[in-house]
């Protein structure tokens, strides 16, 4: 069955997408030929998913009412912004801090106010490359106490630490970064200046302009005072952090450790490699969630792999020892789809079970124990973007302590239909307009199974049931790696399975 859901592949991208978004291929899909939900239809009609279920993705609500779902919506289905709170709230903090190398701290939140342990700078610093003058010019120029009496000197150079003091009246050649010698008054850029040889052989430094007090001075404590709050608990600590926190004094920082997570992969028809096959196609998310849940901060080992196995599925769940165990598939009510009777037979409490989003209504969260939950992403690819989104983020965010995140919203280019009653997550990229400023433009290929809108995206909008008008704001999930705090990003940890013994299959093709 063809599945155009999200997509046309005709025309121009951004028009098509525009169209779909907006439900303009609800016209064409009244034309097409009635051959049970396929092509034209704007976000997919019944289908018969790989486990032999006939669905409806009941996306679409036409302009003369919403087609109803049939698929499995039961009055539990909670309000996205309500199921994203309860996940935030499913664990009461992070685990208790650890103290590590200050690189070690790297994509970790501080468990405590990062405090400066001295003064920045810690001392008068030159701001340039020139001379270090003492009150009104023109200066006679002295040379420091230790330079050479023969060959070209440099003055006071950055590392040194200058012990005379500058008399009024009086320059010394200085560098970015030095320290400012006593009874300097400012710094006279080389490039402001010329020294002139006097009769006596001394040298004479004349400016055009005055050398106000100050003048190209970094005063000590200008940034910080010693013991002054730099950042609060709870920031995430990025490359920036820990360049601060080694130019306040730190070796070390205190931090929560990275929450755990273990990704279960479930599908008998998913291949690890190659071209599709014999009604089996290739594991989208295992390649996808281990990286991503790396750049939210979390330590994720290569996904494991499970067959459509009601004990199997259930041993994987009861031995993880991860924070979170993330599960793919098996959210629905299929005759192989497992999760729900195993997280009964486990005593699991559900805490959600059922989102009104689109798509991936199906996400569940459950507590396995205290501090032990497990995160259901439905099958479908960008369904189960959807739940990483939905639950997983917000659940991983506080259990690393990391704060909540900043809400943006922005104007979107053009009217975006909605789910009668439920949210919509809708891939977009930001477009800079020259009359209307910032925009978010949705993108089309933006069906539960498809990948291809989110992997242009650079974020998700937040389509409110009824949809939303054009020039409207709307929310927007920033994808770790747009939102510039993604960490882990070294080639090696990307690739889950490097090791001599990873299984080989011929491939379909290499890029
Ligand atoms: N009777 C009902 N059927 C379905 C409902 C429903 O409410 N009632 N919901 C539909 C919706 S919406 C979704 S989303 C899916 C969720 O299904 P599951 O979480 O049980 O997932 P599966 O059935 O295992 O797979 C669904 C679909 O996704 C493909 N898939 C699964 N895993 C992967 C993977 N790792 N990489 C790529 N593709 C994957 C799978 O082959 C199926 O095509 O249920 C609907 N049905
Ligand atoms: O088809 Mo389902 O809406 O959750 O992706």
């Amino acid at each position: 069955m063809t599945d155009v859901e999200g997509g046309d592949g005709r025309g121009d991208p951004f028009d098509d997408a525009l169209a779909l978004v907006n439900g303009v291929r609800a016209v064409v899909a009244a034309d097409a030929p009635a051959t049970g939900g396929g092509a034209g239809t704007p976000s997919g009609d019944a289908r018969t998913s790989a486990k032999g279920r006939t669905t409806s993705a009941d996306h679409r609500s036409g302009p003369d009412g919403p087609a109803e779902p049939s698929s499995r919506r039961t009055p539990a289905d909670l309000p996205w912004e309500t199921a994203r709170r309860i996940a935030a709230c499913a664990v009461s903090g992070p685990p208790p801090p650890a103290t590590t190398a200050l690189g070690a701290a790297l994509g970790r939140t501080l468990a405590a106010p990062l405090s400066a342990l001295t003064d920045l700078p810690s001392f008068d610093t030159s701001a340039m490359d020139g001379w270090a003058v003492s009150g009104p010019g023109p200066w006679r120029v002295d040379h420091p106490a230790d330079a050479a009496t023969t060959g070209p000197h440099h003055g006071i150079l950055a590392g040194h630490a200058p012990v005379d003091v500058l008399p009024d009246g009086h320059a010394i050649p200085i560098a970015t970064g030095a320290r400012i010698p006593a009874g300097a008054t400012a710094v006279l850029r080389s490039e402001h200046g010329e020294v002139r040889r006097l009769g006596d052989g001394g040298l004479r430094l004349y400016a055009p302009r005055p050398a106000p007090p100050g003048q190209d001075i970094r005063p000590r404590g200008q940034e910080c005072r010693r013991g002054d709050q730099l950042l609060p608990a709870g920031a995430l600590v990025t490359p920036p952090v820990l360049g601060l926190a080694a130019a306040a004094g730190y070796d070390e920082l205190t931090t929560h450790p990275r929450p755990r997570a273990e990704v279960l992969v479930l599908g008998d028809e998913l291949l690890e490699s190659g071209l599709p096959r014999e009604g089996r196609i290739r594991d989208a998310l295992g390649p996808m969630l281990a990286p991503w849940l790396r750049a939210l901060g979390v330590e994720a080992a290569a996904p494991r792999h499970l067959a459509d196995d009601a004990d199997a599925l259930y041993a994987a769940i009861a031995e993880s020892t991860a924070d979170v165990v993330i599960t793919t598939g098996g959210t629905a009510s299929g005759p192989v789809d497992h999760l729900h009777p195993a997280l009964r037979g486990l005593g699991a409490e559900l805490l959600v079970d059922g989102v009104a989003v689109r798509p991936g209504h199906p996400m569940l969260l459950a507590r396995l124990a205290p501090r032990r939950h497990l995160v259901g992403l439905p099958g479908n690819p960008l369904a189960a973007v959807s739940g990483l989104c939905t639950l997983a983020e917000p659940l991983l965010r506080t259990l690393s302590g990391r704060r909540p995140a900043v809400t943006y919203r922005t104007p979107v280019s053009a009217a975006v239909q909605g789910h009668p009653r439920d949210t919509r997550l809708v891939p977009v990229v930001y477009r800079d307009d020259a009359r209307r400023g910032l925009l978010v433009e949705p993108l089309r290929f933006h069906g539960p199974a498809m990948l291809r809108g989110i992997a242009a995206a650079d974020a998700l909008a937040v389509v409110p049931p009824g949809g939303a008008d054009s020039g409207s704001e709307l929310e927007l999930l920033e994808l770790p790696w747009s939102a510039g705090w993604s960490t882990d990003w070294s080639p090696g940890s990307t690739t889950d399975r490097t090791g001599p013994d990873a299984p080989h299959e011929p491939t379909g093709g290499t890029a």
